[in-house]
């Protein structure tokens, strides 16, 4: 699914009505049926005592008028309140001519801002896309005013104040604080970025049949990954005669004293992704571990007992994954910088695979191309620079990859897989639960098999594996709940996450 451009989602709204044959005034009041439709599933046994709608002047404002409408048609209590300003849009004043008398309608005064009750539920249609500078003066007022009530919000396509997608001009400007944000055909990239998780609350996506060929034709580097309702990547159905070797031979080093228990997680998952068959090198001290805990696989202990010192014979393997658990001695950085410049296989590298190369940047000239590296955001500040604004993150993130040719899954809520040719597909899948140790060494282990099986590209294997492990997580924590949940539990649920993932 593709993430749009405020610009370019004006475009795709002018694009549906020409290529509809329909009214700018059909287009807004399909968007508040959606909106409606939302409102009931998500109220009908919770309904609010009071809603309250506010509208700006433009058309997200239209939106309100329209909803507002609605809302008293299906028996809702609603009152208005209009933000003034020197101008409004058409649609707009249309929706107001069409609201009936009976409803309660004021206009904004600086000296009379709404009396907000724990019970109202204010619905944000102040300002959307259409943004165009800061908050300020009485809009601010009100933002500020509605923020400090903490009554709940549903923001109406983009919580009033934010920008879709670029950053704040002025970080003191307010933004409305939204419970829900209910946005309209596609997510926004705002959405997506932590620092904005406070102004949009829990956010959800209403279809209105805006156009697909203008979506299809948009050029964007920003995309969404979506599981529901089919999965944007899928995996292929095994073959009845098929050999193991389709599924590939993958080699995982991983482990050192104490952390051991990261290669048995990887190899775990790696053997949950499907691999045909699974080596897993370790320290001395790893090999009873490891023939206990994973029979399936087949272990190269090292002549070292607490770290690895040997990088193995590469031949028999079409994927080899390195650093969970692996520790940053320079015998094990050695063997790193031996994989880097002998490995003709894909490679997958993690954890201190990745502060090794942070602590040694002349390795990243040594990348093969279609490397897939899996960091969290400390482990990708140690690759590049540490930044505090996650739009310059997405940027370093695209700089990275296309430098580099490589392919980079910066970890977190909506994991950003970064391709070589600067595309970023944002994740759909997992939830807080995941953010558990051992985590990420299943992620590896499962990028590890999908990389393994000859059937699949990069770019689709690393989605798929991001993908897969989101939902693992998100079945596992149907279980446990999510502070119960731990990595162990992400392996147990590999296999009908991926089977989720099926064509
Ligand atoms: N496909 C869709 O997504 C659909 C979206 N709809 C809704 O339309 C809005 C976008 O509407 P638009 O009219 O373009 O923009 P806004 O309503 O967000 O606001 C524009 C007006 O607000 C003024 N403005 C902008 N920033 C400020 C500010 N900081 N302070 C005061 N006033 C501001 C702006 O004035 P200008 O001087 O900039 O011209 C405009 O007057 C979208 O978000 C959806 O809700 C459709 O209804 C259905 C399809
Ligand atoms: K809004």
């Amino acid at each position: 699914m593709k993430i749009l451009t405020a610009t370019q989602t004006h475009q795709l709204d002018e694009a549906t009505i020409q290529q509809q044959h329909i009214t700018s005034l059909a287009l807004m009041e399909r968007a508040a049926q959606a909106l409606l439709r939302w409102f009931e599933a998500r109220f009908h046994a919770d309904k609010p005592a009071d809603t309250l709608v506010l509208c700006g002047p433009g058309n997200n404002g239209g939106d309100g008028l329209a909803l507002a409408r609605l809302l008293h048609e299906a028996g809702y209590p609603v009152r208005v309140v209009l933000l003034p300003a020197d101008k409004y849009a058409p649609d707009y004043e249309h929706n107001l001519h069409l609201l009936p008398k009976v409803l309660s309608v004021r206009k904004l005064a600086a000296k009379s801002l709404p009396i907000l009750d724990a019970d109202t539920l204010v619905i944000d249609a102040l300002f959307g896309t259409g943004l165009s500078r800061p908050l300020s003066g009485l809009a601010a007022d009100l933002v500020c005013h509605l923020n400090d009530s903490g009554v709940r919000v549903l923001a109406v396509d983009v919580p009033s104040g934010l920008l879709a997608n670029a950053p704040q001009p002025d970080p003191k400007a307010p933004v409305v604080q939204a419970t829900y944000t209910v946005s309209f055909g596609l997510p926004k990239l705002a959405f997506l970025l932590p620092q904005n998780a406070r102004y949009v609350g829990e956010w959800h996506v209403e279809d209105i049949q805006l156009s697909a060929k203008f979506i299809a034709e948009a050029a964007t580097p920003w995309h969404f990954t979506a599981l529901a309702p089919s999965p944007d990547v899928q995996l292929p159905q095994r073959r009845q005669f098929a050999y193991k070797n389709v599924y590939g031979h993958a080699l995982l080093l991983a482990g050192s004293r104490g952390k051991v228990g990261a290669a048995v997680l990887a190899s775990g998952a790696c053997l949950r992704g499907g691999v045909g068959l699974l080596t897993v090198a370790v320290p001395g001290c790893g090999y009873d571990i490891i023939q206990t805990t994973r029979p399936e696989a087949m272990c190269l202990p090292d002549a070292e007992a607490d770290f690895i010192s040997v990088l193995p014979e590469l031949t028999s393997y079409q994927a080899v994954g390195i650093g969970p658990g692996l520790g940053q001695h320079e015998a094990s950085r050695a063997v790193l910088e031996q994989l880097l410049r002998t490995a003709q296989v894909p490679l997958v590298l993690d954890a201190d695979a990745l502060n090794l190369l942070g602590e040694h940047r002349e390795l990243l000239d040594l990348l093969p191309p279609d490397t897939v590296l899996t960091p969290h955001v400390g482990e990708f500040a140690r690759l590049t620079e540490k930044v505090d604004d996650d739009y310059r993150r997405l940027q370093l993130l695209r700089d990275f990859t296309q430098k580099h040719k490589c392919i980079v899954v910066l970890k977190g809520a909506y994991t950003a897989v970064g391709a070589p040719n600067g595309q970023v597909y944002f994740n759909s899948t997992g939830n807080p639960g995941m953010a558990t140790g051992g985590s990420g060494d299943v992620l590896t282990g499962l990028v590890l098999a999908l990389r393994a099986d000859q059937r699949l590209d990069a770019l689709t294997a690393t989605r798929l594996a991001v993908l897969a492990h989101g939902h693992a997580g998100d079945l596992a924590a149907a279980h446990t709940g999510q502070a119960g949940l731990v990595a162990g539990d992400l392996v147990r649920h590999i296999g009908p996450a991926l089977q989720a993932l099926m064509r």
